[in-house]
């Protein structure tokens, strides 16, 4: 959440485009009760949710142990069984092969006409396969209802102590912005 309040506050424009979104399916009035429909129809706040989970992807990378000898298709190359293999979400998701400019907070990357265009872009935020993320629909939903209430009736601008340029801190599990990230919040 710190990674997309920060890139609302860089992007005042996609903000209130958010933001409109969010009155418009959520309702102006501050009394109005959010559903679980509700939710599900905020598409553009999808797009905000998962173009934040590829440019700052907080699982950077998954492991796996190759359990048979393994082909990698269209390639001449095994991976024999027992090799350990690391997954590198983060770099995927920030290559420029598979998505133009990859350091611009885009939400169109998942708009209809680019997702039909860029079938094979790699977009794994939550790991893939029997063992990937368990929490990943709890944590969706959480995102959506923290999106409605933080922005429904404030604007954010970043506070001149944040930097424009946000550096990453490595945890054990995930990664966080590096220092305070600081908003001036207006109603
Ligand atoms: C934005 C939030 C989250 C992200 C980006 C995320 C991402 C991930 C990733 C990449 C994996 C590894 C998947 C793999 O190896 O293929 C994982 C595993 C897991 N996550 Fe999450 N996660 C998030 C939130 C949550 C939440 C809220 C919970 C619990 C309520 C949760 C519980 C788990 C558990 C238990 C596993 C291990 C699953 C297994 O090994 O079978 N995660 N998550």
């Amino acid at each position: 959440m710190s990674f997309l309040m920060y890139e609302m506050a860089r992007h005042p424009d996609i903000q209130e485009k958010t933001r409109r979104e969010i009155w418009e399916v959520c309702k102006y009035d501050p009394e109005y009760k959010v559903t679980y429909e509700d939710l599900h129809n905020l598409k553009y706040c999808d797009m905000i949710i998962n173009e934040t989970l590829r440019i700052h992807t907080s699982v950077t990378e998954v492991r796996r142990m190759c359990t048979t000898d393994y082909q990698v298709p269209g390639t001449n190359v095994t991976i024999q069984k027992g090799t350990f293999v690391l997954i590198p979400i983060w770099a995927l998701h920030n290559d420029p092969d598979y998505y133009e400019n990859p350091k611009e907070f885009n939400p169109e990357n998942f708009g209809e006409e680019k997702k039909a265009d860029r079938k094979n872009a790699p977009f794994f935020p939550f790991g893939e396969g029997i063992r990937s993320c368990i929490g990943m629909r709890f944590a969706l939903i959480q995102m959506k209802l923290a999106m409605v209430k933080y922005l429904k009736h404030f604007k954010y601008e970043l506070n001149s102590k944040t930097p424009k340029d946000i550096q990453y801190e490595a945890s054990p599990v995930a990664i966080e912005p590096k220092g305070n990230v600081l908003f001036d919040i207006k109603k």
